[in-house]
Formats: structure tokens, sequence, C-alpha cells
């Protein structure tokens, strides 16, 4: 059940708090992350941008619990991470976050339509049938299902990749450069998915790119530099984004 609160303020689906993540240590330590509070706003689409090396895979394997922060917390909606043992943990990753990855990741054996229901399957329900519909006619696979993966090109299998991530309406999808291996139409089709699945079906994307094209679909772009959130911009266009990028290279 919604309720009025719930619907009338804008909730967090993530945030991380003074963030700090060090690889290694002594003179080989890299500080990834060097305190970083951002949050993501449920039912909108965030890109997470930044140049090689700012830090941007690291601030969403922390956020999505796939990672351990060396300090600071990591909190999908109320629940911080840091305060769950491996079971818990896995059980919240499991139930409450779905994933997709530059590689597809799909069982070859398996249909689509049992990929796009394998974690449903795995946590022991089918899911809700509705939801699982209407998302199959979103990411508009009805006349692949009975397909197995080496059957379909590269944009279908990460379309297929997006379909099981949402579907068992988990409260974030996170995305690593989900078109890092696809062709720029079949990349664009992805990335239209993502938005139609925020917008059209409630849903919540955090998305890492390096792309400003693909940082243009999103409502609203964060921008990491040297492990520190150093800008937020609502409303990106691809050349706004480039040009924020720009502005990187030419101060360091
Ligand atoms: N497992 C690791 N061990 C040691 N250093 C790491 C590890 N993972 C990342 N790093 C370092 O942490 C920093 C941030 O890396 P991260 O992959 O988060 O950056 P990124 O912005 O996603 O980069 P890219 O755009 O190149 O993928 C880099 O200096 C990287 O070399």
């Amino acid at each position: 059940m919604t309720t009025a609160t719930e619907a009338t303020s804008v909730r967090t689906a993530a945030r991380v708090v003074g963030a700090v993540k060090v690889y290694g240590s002594g003179d080989t330590a890299v500080r990834a992350l060097d305190g970083v509070d951002v949050d993501f706003a449920a039912g909108r689409f965030t890109a997470i941008m930044g140049p090689s090396g700012s830090g941007k895979s690291t601030l969403m394997h922390c956020a999505a619990g796939l990672d351990t922060l060396t300090s600071g917390a990591a909190y999908i909606g109320d629940t911080e991470l840091g305060s769950l043992d491996d079971r818990r943990l896995t059980l919240l990753r499991r139930d409450r976050i779905g994933f997709v990855f530059q590689a597809f990741n799909l069982v070859p054996t398996l249909t689509v339509a049992e990929n796009i229901t394998l974690p449903l399957d795995l946590a022991g329900g089918g899911g809700d049938p509705e939801w699982i519909e209407a998302l199959v006619d979103v990411v508009g696979l009805r006349d692949r299902l009975h397909h197995r993966p080496s059957e379909l090109s590269g944009g279908q299998q990460q379309r297929v990749a997006v379909a099981r991530a949402f579907a068992g309406r988990p409260d974030v999808v996170f995305a690593d450069e989900p078109t890092g291996n696809l062709d720029s139409r079949s990349g664009q089709e992805v990335l239209g998915l993502l938005g139609r699945a925020v917008r059209q079906m409630n849903r919540t994307v955090v998305m890492v790119t390096h792309d400003p094209v693909a940082a243009a679909h999103a409502d609203e772009v964060v921008f990491l530099a040297d492990g520190r959130l150093v800008d937020r911009m609502e409303a990106p266009t691809a050349d706004l984004v480039l040009d924020r990028m720009k502005a990187f290279e030419v101060r360091s």
C-alpha cells in the first residue's frame, strides 16, 4: 500500500554517505572514493559520469552491495548495507536490486522466457505474471520468448538482461556500461528501454557510463572526478554533458 507520505515526498532508492574506498595499502593504496555523498531518487534515471578511473564503477559496486566501503555508509532505502551479514546482503541483492552489466550474462541453455524469470525461480516464486507480461512487451521480446540467447542479436540479448533485472520489481536497477558491447543503434534501443522502464513503469535506474549520448537518456547526471562528486546536472543533453566532461580534461 502506498501511503500519502510516500506518494508526495521524493523517496531515496539508494544513497551513500561519506563514502571512502581505498584499494590496497601503503605506497600502492588507491583512494577510489574520497568522501562521496550522493542520493539516487526513486522513480528516476540517474547516470554516473566521470573520466576513466574517477571511481564510477567503485561507487556503483559499493552502492549496490557488490563491494564494501572502507568507511562511510551505503543504503538501499533505509537499509544500511554494512549492518547486514553475508546472507542478508545476498538476499537484499536478490530481492531489492537488479543488475545489468556490459556482458549480458545470460544462461545459454535457457530460453529468453526462462532467463527473464530465472532470479524469481531461484528465489522460489514465479513473480507477478502480469508484471512479467508487461515487461516482455516493454522490452519488445514477445516473439522471441522461446529462443535461446545464441539465436539473438547482442541488442536483443541485452534487452533480455534488462527484463531480467526488472523482473522482481527491485527498488533499484544498477547498470554498468550497459551499452558497452553494443553498436550505437542497439545501444540507443537499450537506453530507450531503460528510460521507458523508469517513466512508464515507475522504476529506478542508476547507470554508469562514459558516453555523453548515453548519459543524455537520464533524468540527471552526477559527475565524479578523482573519487569525489563534483557536479550534478538535471535534464542533460549530450552536448551539455560533453562540455562538462571537457572541462575536466582542461583542468587536469
Ligand atoms: N580491485 C581494485 N584494486 C585496486 N585498484 C582498483 C580496483 N578497482 C579499481 N581500482 C582503482 O580505483 C580507481 C577507480 O576505479 P573505477 O573502476 O571505479 O573507475 P571508473 O571511473 O569506473 O573507471 P573506467 O571509466 O575506466 O571504468 C582507479 O584508479 C582504479 O585503478
